[in-house]
């Protein structure tokens, strides 16, 4: 039990009515979780209206009440509590009612269109090889010192956000690194935390169909700097157009890093290539593991991160060098014997699949070539079916159409749909095998000596599924055990 008043503490609140209740059991938003002596707080959702389930809450044992209009008839032995926003209120009552231990720790947020995952998933793992105990939360997964939690969103309900904070604190993590994404700084998910530092990576057209305009989703991006608070770092991307302007009104120190102009964060890409990168930072050369342009700047932000959080520049460049990015993100092995390059990632969108694909033209340096293993959800947007199709043949000198996660949908069917994107030009360099094992095992036994193998479209994930059930599927265990198997 906790008592209200300590939960309440700093939230704005305009009323209270009903009978006083001293404590409560927990704080759901979710009228279906509410247990005897629950805090039911009434968020307007996007889609219902949580004050339309307060009737729901109260049957199913709720003592308080949060909102931000009175029910027309109020219930017997109810507090209610009205405030200004219930979505803030949330937050702030869930980071009260969890011991406020954002300020504990040092909570460092990653927000931006893409890099949120790999730039928390470095800070992650640098910080645990300086010996140091760790949190992750981030959209591949959540981690406590090592210990991996499966992860539902980039960045979880304020309630979920704060209770997995408190598990890291109990376990002793003196550093939590977090993506922050757009939806929940809109939606409060993160409000009432105090965090140590902020990131962006970069911002591009995306999630307009929440957002509706990209001047609205830079204002929700920006609204996380503005409230950071003033002992806070706040790094920024100085080669993004709007990079600049994420920190006009921060109250946190500034930082910007750069590839191409005078930053704080200085670097130079001296050579890029599917092997890796070879930079140099602030006078220092560090060779990489991780691929590509994008991936430079990601390394750039967690160096930035690192020197802001005091660690030492030589020690912070050693351990980058050593490290692999995010699980089933641009994510690449060299085979054995022909060293042929096994690519797996999460693109499964046509834009995504545009941006690996390209990335590897510009970075492949002879005639090697490329083949695409790739296939596309069921029960999900049909439209991006003949469109991934076609940007697979457009960039891949072989492609093999499978199935991902067929779900309710008949495989060949989804793959039929993905053959009507295909250029006549392009017919003669595609097949189609509806076992994304054997689609696999078939691309190895295509690739030749350096050829290049990309794996498309569920990355980190470690199932498929079809019809309900979620079959173990692994597409780098497998692409692994395919080299070895055909002796490659
Ligand atoms: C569009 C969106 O972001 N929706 C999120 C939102 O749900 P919602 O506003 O739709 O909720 P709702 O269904 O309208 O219900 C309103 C309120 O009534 C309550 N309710 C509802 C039903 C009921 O019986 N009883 C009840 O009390 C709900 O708990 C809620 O508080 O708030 C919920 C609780 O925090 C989220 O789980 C949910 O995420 C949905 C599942 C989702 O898919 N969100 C995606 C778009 C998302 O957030 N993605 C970002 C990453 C984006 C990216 O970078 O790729 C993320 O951070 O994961
Ligand atoms: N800094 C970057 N700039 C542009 N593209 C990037 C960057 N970092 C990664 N990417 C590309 O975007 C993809 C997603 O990367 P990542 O998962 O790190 O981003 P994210 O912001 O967490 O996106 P999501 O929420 O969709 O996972 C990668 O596979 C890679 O192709």
């Amino acid at each position: 039990m906790a008592l209200l008043q300590q939960i309440l503490y700093k939230v704005k609140i305009i009323s209270v009515a009903g009978a006083p209740v001293s404590e409560v059991s927990d704080l759901q938003t979710d009228s279906r979780k509410v247990k005897p002596g629950s805090c039911f707080i009434a968020v307007k959702g996007t889609l219902t209206d949580g004050h339309s389930f307060i009737n729901a809450a109260i049957t199913g044992g709720a003592s308080v009440v949060v909102c931000e209009i009175l029910p027309a008839t109020l219930s017997d032995n109810i507090q209610y509590i009205v405030v200004g926003n219930s979505a803030v209120a949330a937050g702030i009552m869930a980071h009260n009612f969890y011991g406020e231990l954002s300020g504990k720790i040092k909570l460092v947020g990653v927000t931006g269109t893409n890099g949120k995952t790999t730039i928390a998933t470095l800070l992650f793992k640098l910080f645990s090889q300086l010996n140091y105990k760790c949190g992750l939360i981030s959209t591949v997964q959540n981690q406590i010192a090592g210990k991996i939690l499966p992860s539902t969103h980039t960045t979880p309900d304020a309630i979920s956000l704060n209770k997995l904070i408190a598990e890291m604190y109990a376990e002793g993590c003196t550093y939590v690194f977090m993506e922050v994404s757009s939806h929940a700084i809109d939606q409060h998910r993160i409000a009432g935390l105090t965090f140590a530092g902020g990131i962006f990576s970069n911002i591009t057209h995306d999630h307009l169909d929440y957002h509706k305009t990209f001047d609205e989703y830079i204002r929700v991006k920006k609204q996380f700097f503005d409230s950071l608070p003033s002992f806070a770092f706040a790094i920024s991307n100085a080669d993004d157009k709007r990079g600049a302007v994420m920190l006009q009104n921060t109250k946190a120190k500034k930082y910007l890093y750069s590839l191409k102009t005078m930053a704080d964060f200085k670097g130079k890409i001296i050579e890029n290539s599917l092997r890796g990168l070879v930079l140099v930072i602030n006078d220092i050369e560090v060779h990489c593991r991780l691929i590509g342009t994008f991936n430079a700047y990601n390394l750039l932000a967690v160096y930035g991160a690192a020197v802001c959080l005091n660690e030492n520049k030589q020690t912070v460049l050693q351990v980058l060098s050593g490290l692999t990015g995010a699980e089933g993100r641009f994510d690449y092995m060299v085979s054995r014997n022909e060293k042929i390059i096994g690519i797996v990632d999460y693109a499964h969108t046509p834009d995504a699949l545009l941006n690996v694909l390209a990335t590897i033209k510009n970075l492949k340096h002879g005639e090697e070539k490329v083949i695409t293993v790739v296939g596309c959800g069921g029960n999900r947007d049909k439209a991006k079916r003949p469109v991934m199709a076609e940007v697979a043949c457009q960039y891949s000198d072989q492609i093999i159409f499978t199935s991902d996660n067929p779900r309710n949908e008949d495989a060949a069917q989804i793959i039929k749909d993905m053959e009507a994107g295909v250029p006549i030009i392009a017919r003669k360099k595609y097949i189609s095998i509806v076992d994304r094992k054997e689609a696999i095992k078939t691309a190895v036994n295509l690739a030749g000596q350096q050829d290049i193998i990309l794996v498309a479209g569920k990355g980190h994930e470690k199932y498929q599924e079809i019809n309900g059930i979620k079959y173990d599927f692994d597409d780098k265990k497998i692409l692994s055990e395919m080299f070895q198997l055909v002796g490659k």
